[in-house]
């Protein structure tokens, strides 16, 4: 395939001239009707505020509607840097960009793709957390789609009003465990918004194909229920039957609306439902549990890198977790996966390398009865073991993981018992935000004495010790669920297999990877300025 084959697989077209394939070619502003005028300076996707040309500003009814000046977006994009800097909180910078998101969305995907590592703390992890948490307070114009019990046997017409029909990609959460800080209800709705603008700004899905969606069947968070701005169905969570039947009908709809081929990610669902959605839906839909698959895939890429700096092979290993729900188990499922790949030994033997633990301390066999099914296959023989710090000694690890979603738990003794046992213990603190890290980078290499080898979900700072400056490794999902997403989307792909997620983790391994990386480009969005005709 060349370059200038644009013949897409996954049902995929670029129906608006939206993918940087169509760069060249001028486009019609298409709305329902051709835009023009003030409606074309208020349609976010079209919106190029003083950027629109002489000429466009004479052919589409904007003289007048505009100051003189003719600004380039790279002069935009300066300015709204300089602009988003003047803010010292985050949470600002958060409403600033997602004003600019809705006043001129090609101009914010411009900032976010050339400032990457600047924006992505503040429209993603952590700020993206506290932005949920006030929700309601800050709450301008509603992002994304809202599905809830009100719209029981109703939710195919909910669909029919989102004014997009090529949707590719759907991020859902029920905001029940938003991150690491718990039930936030509808208020969990910043993070589907949120995912999905990475979908766009590093998987180059174009935006009209992204839909964010919260399913709101109450909360169990007293704060929220109370709060006079909470933005969600005031009654605590359905559960049960009345749960699955609205999400049942949900998938359905999703499939009837959209078709086979689009992507429904699932985010931030509780544990006890999390499994049971991905299990349920897997044969029948293309679902991706960013929790539990895409934390997996970056964990294991992460894992794979660190064995230069450790040596010996993963079945070299020894692995404790602290937290045993999606992403703990999902890990270690895919550890245990990789190992069997790489050593021909069964899955069953691989997994008695690793281990977790939970709020009751280690998973052992004598707790097995009364296990969630997820965490059954981790029950290994040995005594019970209370304390985290105890387990540390028991197991000896050679890697200490952070799923548990607590903040502070690897703590000075932890962290000092891992670096007794190991010239370079590994630690990865992967809870999020950053207030629920399970420790701090300066903690780790600290306690470690600057032997760590540290990576957490959240970003932190590089930091100095002993006048070696270490930089910590950043092991979150959205290392991969936009390249996995756009991968799934231009392939093709109807289904969703484990084999993919270790390829995606193996990346380097693949073969010769010129022409698909030509395709992969052509496929995707391009924030650049289109030029009306
Ligand atoms: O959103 C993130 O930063 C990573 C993630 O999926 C989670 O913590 O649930
Ligand atoms: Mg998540």
């Amino acid at each position: 395939m060349d370059g200038g084959d644009y013949s897409v697989a996954g049902g995929v077209e670029d129906v608006y001239g939206e993918d940087a394939a169509s760069m060249d070619q001028p486009v019609t502003p298409w709305t329902v009707s051709v835009a023009s005028g003030y409606s074309l300076m208020r349609d976010p996707r079209h919106n190029k505020g003083l950027a629109f040309t002489e000429k466009e500003r004479d052919a589409h009814y904007l003289r007048g509607l505009l100051p003189p000046v003719v600004l380039t977006q790279e002069l935009q994009e300066k300015k709204l840097m300089h602009n988003l800097r003047q803010y010292q909180v985050p949470l600002q910078r958060y409403m600033a960009l997602m004003d600019l998101q809705e006043r001129n969305e090609r101009l914010f995907y411009k900032l976010l793709v050339d400032n990457v590592e600047e924006l992505l703390p503040v429209v993603y992890t952590p700020t993206v957390g506290e932005a949920c948490q006030k929700y309601g307070s800050i709450f301008r114009r509603p992002q994304g789609l809202y599905v809830s019990l009100k719209e029981k046997g109703k939710i195919l017409e909910v669909l029919k009003n989102w004014p997009q029909r090529s949707v590719q990609v759907i991020v859902v959460t029920d905001g029940e465990r938003i991150l690491g800080l718990g039930d936030l209800g509808c208020q969990g709705m910043g993070i589907p918004v949120g995912k999905l603008s990475l979908y766009t700004a590093l998987g180059g899905v174009r935006p009209s194909a992204c839909l964010p969606i919260t399913i709101d069947v109450g909360t169990n968070n007293e704060k929220l229920l109370n709060d006079e701005f909470y933005i969600g169905l005031r009654q605590r969570r359905a559960t049960g039957q009345e749960y699955a039947e609205l999400l049942h009908e949900f998938m359905s709809a999703v499939k009837q609306n959209y078709g086979e081929k689009v992507l429904i990610q699932f985010e931030d669902f509780a544990n006890h439902n999390a499994f049971e959605l991905l299990a349920r839906y897997s044969s029948s839909h293309l679902v991706f549990n960013d929790d539990i698959q895409g934390t997996a895939s970056v964990v294991l890429a992460g894992l794979l890198a660190a064995l230069r700096l450790l040596g010996g092979t993963l079945a070299d290993h020894r692995f404790l977790f602290l937290g045993a729900g999606e992403a703990g188990t999902g890990i270690a499922e895919l550890i245990a996966l990789e190992m069997s790949k790489q050593t021909g030994n069964p899955i069953e033997e691989n997994r008695k390398k690793i281990w977790l633990v939970d709020s009751r301390g280690l998973i052992v066999d004598s707790r097995k009865e009364s296990l969630q099914h997820f965490k059954k296959p981790w029950a290994h023989e040995h005594e019970p073991v209370k304390e985290l710090v105890d387990a540390v000694k028991a197991i000896k690890p050679t890697v200490l993981i952070g799923t548990s979603g607590v903040g502070k738990q690897f703590t000075k003794e932890v962290v000092e018992a891992m670096a007794a046992l190991n010239e370079k213990p590994l630690i990865m603190a992967l809870s999020n935000p950053t207030s629920q890290a399970e420790c701090t980078a300066e903690e780790a290499y600290t306690w470690s004495e600057g032997r760590a080898i540290f990576a957490s979900g959240s970003p932190f700072d590089p930091f100095e010790y002993d006048g070696k400056v270490f930089v910590p490794g950043q092991a979150n999902n959205a290392y991969i669920f936009p390249g996995f997403g756009l991968g799934v989307k231009i392939s093709g792909a109807i289904r969703v297999h484990d084999d993919m997620l270790l390829a995606a983790c193996l990346a380097s391994h693949l073969p010769q990877p010129k022409d698909l990386v030509k395709y992969a480009e052509s496929c995707m969005y391009s924030p650049k300025y289109r030029t009306y005709r």
